[in-house]
């Protein structure tokens, strides 16, 4: 384990300096493309003005005899798309597989300075991390680049999972960690073959009322993803990077997606994927507070003077706790405003 007085070091000579904390830009949405597809790549300037993150996929979901055109794709949209200030974000092959060497070694050196963070698949400990972070430092600094790349873990394998503390701590690099829902369903044998979303077969149901045990006994549908979300949350807190819930699958299923987005909203996570066009504005939805919870927040921060102490609001408690909440709906809210005139405007004008 290297020193805490070493982790700020770069890993190579010539390599940038590690950031000391996360840059907090918007990224309620990371939205997957395809770059070897012409469709879709055709589609990124336009998207670029309603996604705050823009992800060229390398990974699943691109056939193995379609990963170098990927690859090639995704160097030239860096180069040559007009991207305002979204970002790009990739998502490499899998460590063990037989591209992610090619594709590091390929994007740092020629688009480096386009790209914002990487996303590693499958991340199974803090070695996986380690690795990632001294190759990248060492392309770094052949390429010259003085601004690193932040890393990014999807958590989807069981080990990862009991792993997720160490991955999160494992570098000043990391900028976050998403749920992958559908390959963690399979490392752990779970029984459903969606991916991410409920399972009507995951539920609890009431007592029954009388002898008649199939009599009146409502059932209430679970969520599979509360445990690892969660976990996901606070390791990523501990950490002081940021939480995200990964792919919806099922595309057509818009009130599911916002259900499940919800849900991560609530827990803690900053945004979500968005496999499809459709699901971007699903996730900026979700993902902004709402003007009404803005301004109830700005109200109980203003009441509140120093934030201590106890006060009512409306027949609400609020105290040194609540200024702190709203401390957070407040932040993002202005976070969001800087990017977003439609919400800056709405978040300036509506009062509780
Ligand atoms: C899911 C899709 C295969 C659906 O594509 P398609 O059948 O073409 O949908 P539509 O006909 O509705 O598309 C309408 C037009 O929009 C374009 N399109 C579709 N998706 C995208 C996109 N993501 N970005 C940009 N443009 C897109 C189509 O080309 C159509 O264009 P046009 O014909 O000109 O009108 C497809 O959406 C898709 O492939 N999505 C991405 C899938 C993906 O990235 N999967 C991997 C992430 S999830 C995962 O890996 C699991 C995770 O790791 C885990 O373990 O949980
Ligand atoms: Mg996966």
């Amino acid at each position: 384990m290297r020193s805490p007085k070493d982790f700020f070091r770069p890993l190579a000579v010539g390599a940038p300096d590690p950031v000391r904390q996360i840059p907090q830009r918007p990224s309620r949405m990371i939205h997957f493309f395809d770059p070897g597809n012409e469709k879709m790549a055709a589609k990124v300037p336009d998207l670029a003005t309603k996604a705050d993150v823009l992800l060229g996929n390398l990974e699943d979901a691109v056939a193995a005899d379609r990963k170098e055109i990927a690859r090639a794709g995704l160097v030239r949209v860096a180069r040559e798309a007009d991207l305002g200030d979204t970002q790009l974000w990739t998502r490499v092959n899998s460590l063990d597989s037989p591209w992610a060497l090619d594709d590091l070694i390929t994007l740092v050196t020629e688009v480096g300075d386009k790209l914002d963070v990487i996303m590693v698949p499958k991340v199974e400990g803090p070695e996986d991390i380690h690795y990632v972070d001294r190759l990248l430092a060492q392309l770094e600094a052949r390429a010259g680049l003085r601004r690193p790349l932040l890393v990014h873990a999807i958590l989807e394998t069981a080990s990862g999972v009991a792993n997720v503390e160490a991955i999160a701590l494992a570098s000043p690099r990391m900028q976050g960690i998403s749920l992958g829902p559908a390959d963690l369903a399979a490392s752990r044998r779970m029984k459903t073959t969606r991916v991410g979303g409920g399972h009507p077969g995951y539920l609890v149901r009431s007592d029954p009322t009388g002898d008649d045990l199939n009599e009146g006994r409502l059932t209430y549908q679970q969520d599979l993803w509360h445990y690892t979300v969660a976990r996901m949350v606070d390791a990523c807190a501990e950490a002081g990077i940021l939480p995200y819930y990964g792919p919806f699958g099922d595309i057509r299923d818009t009130v599911g997606c916002e259900d499940q987005f919800r849900n991560a909203y609530l827990l803690g996570c900053v945004g979500a994927w968005s496999l499809h066009p459709a699901q971007i504005a699903i996730a900026r939805k979700v993902f902004s507070p709402s003007p009404e919870e803005v301004a109830w927040a700005r109200r109980v921060i203003a009441e509140m003077g120093d934030g201590t102490g106890a006060v009512m609001i409306d027949g609400k408690m609020q105290d040194d706790a609540t200024v702190k909440q709203c401390q957070v709906i407040a932040s993002l809210a202005d976070d969001l405003a800087a990017r977003d005139p439609e919400l800056a405007a709405a978040y300036g004008s509506v009062s509780a």
